[in-house]
């Protein structure tokens, strides 16, 4: 049996429609990430389904629990830990008494380990907290009864980037215990370094459910590099799976490689030729702003040459294709840097849904259709 399971869902605010006819399932023991843009319509699902709004049309339930059932779903809260995108805690209260009051309510198995894991501070009111504190002890509060399932929106917001590794170690150690975890996030890279698979929301309709690995892989990476001579056009573009080649000269090859990334984004969309001035040369601006320092060509075939050695030439593309074919062209041409990273979620949107997706415009067809429908 699924842990959780959405069939048509819909919640209408009136003025919004902030879930339309959303279905999908986690399956236990899995780790499955609900990813969308701010106000997609990710919370709106998770407090039907926890019972905090009543759904407008569709059903879902929670550990086998109707969620319209309201004596069931009290039942099955007690095997649920939930961590809410923004915890309402008695701000008179300290730490520990949260703790000792979640212990009365619900029981406590486990939160001496997890305060020692998480170290929220327990002897100071909450009104003292900080942000990430918060979260701190709102993780200890939706593990410590040792839960079936748990509904996490947004959990890693205000954690330092230890504490996001501490809590992704710890997610992966629970999931080999059987646990499952449907958590929210608007941030793929996090998603991906979690989950088994993901549902994106977007605009209150679900536009894919799959695998991360199939949804990064069709997404493609985002490839900058900073080259010491010219690479040729057809090199790059006559690769398979190079899309949006954009190229530049700029900078200095002992300059800074961060504000080249910068001005390579910035020119990504224009592809063809932009050359720019070594900064340190003395005539031209040393904003970062990209039209201070590029000038567009009128031919788009070819890059120019840059007049002086201290110049780099810069490259910018989404890459869908193998990255070992990628480095094995790469490695041909002498690289004064070069980043791979994922592709930001707003790309993954633009790439497979259309800039202009909007409620009244559906996509035609979206990979959940394709798989045969987004439940499974
Ligand atoms: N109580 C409410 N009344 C009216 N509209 C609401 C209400 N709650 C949310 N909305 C609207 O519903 C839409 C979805 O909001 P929701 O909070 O579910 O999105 P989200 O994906 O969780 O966003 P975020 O990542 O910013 O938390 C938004 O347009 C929001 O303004």
């Amino acid at each position: 049996m699924d842990a959780v399971t959405l069939d048509g869902l819909t919640k209408d605010y009136g003025e919004v429609l902030a879930n339309d006819d959303v279905s999908f399932a986690v399956e236990r023991g899995e780790i499955f990430g609900y990813l969308g843009p701010n106000g997609a319509g990710k919370t709106t699902t998770i407090r039907m389904l926890l019972g905090l709004i009543s759904p407008t049309d569709g059903s879902a339930t929670v550990l086998g629990a109707d969620v319209r059932d309201e004596s069931a779903l009290i039942d099955a809260r007690r095997r649920i830990g939930y961590l809410p995108d923004n915890p309402q805690y008695d701000e008179t209260a300290t730490g520990r008494e949260l703790i000792a009051l979640h212990e009365r309510i619900k029981g406590d198995r486990r939160s001496d380990e997890l305060v020692e894991l998480f170290d929220p501070p327990l002897d100071r009111p909450i009104r003292e907290y900080s942000h990430g504190n918060v979260r701190k002890l709102g993780l200890v509060l939706t593990f410590m009864h040792d839960p079936e399932l748990v509904i996490l929106d947004e959990p890693t917001g205000g954690l330092d980037p230890l504490m996001k590794q501490r809590f992704g170690e710890f997610l992966r150690r629970e999931r080999e215990t059987g646990l499952t975890v449907l958590f929210s996030s608007h941030i793929l890279g996090e998603v991906r370094r979690l989950c088994d698979r993901v549902a994106i929301i977007r605009q209150g309709r679900l536009v894919t459910v799959e695998p991360v690995e199939s949804l990064l892989e069709r997404s493609g990476k985002v490839v900058r590099l900073a080259a010491a001579e010219p690479i040729p056009h057809a090199a790059l573009d006559g690769l398979d799976g190079v899309h949006d080649l954009g190229a530049g000269v700029a900078g200095s090859a002992t300059g800074s490689a961060a504000g080249a990334e910068t001005d390579a984004t910035d020119s990504a969309d224009a592809g063809g030729e932009r050359t720019a001035t070594d900064p340190d040369a003395g005539d031209h601006s040393h904003e970062s702003d990209a039209g201070d320092h590029f000038h567009e060509s009128d031919t788009g075939d070819h890059f120019h040459e840059s007049d002086t050695d201290d110049h780099f030439h810069e490259y910018t593309f989404t890459y869908t294709g193998e990255v070992n074919t990628l480095l094995a062209r790469l490695g041909e041409y002498s690289l004064h840097d070069c980043t791979i990273e994922e592709a930001p979620l707003e790309d993954v949107f633009l790439r497979f849904y259309g800039a202009e997706t909007d409620e009244t415009d559906p996509p035609a067809s979206t990979p959940a259709d394709d798989a045969g429908g987004a439940s499974r």
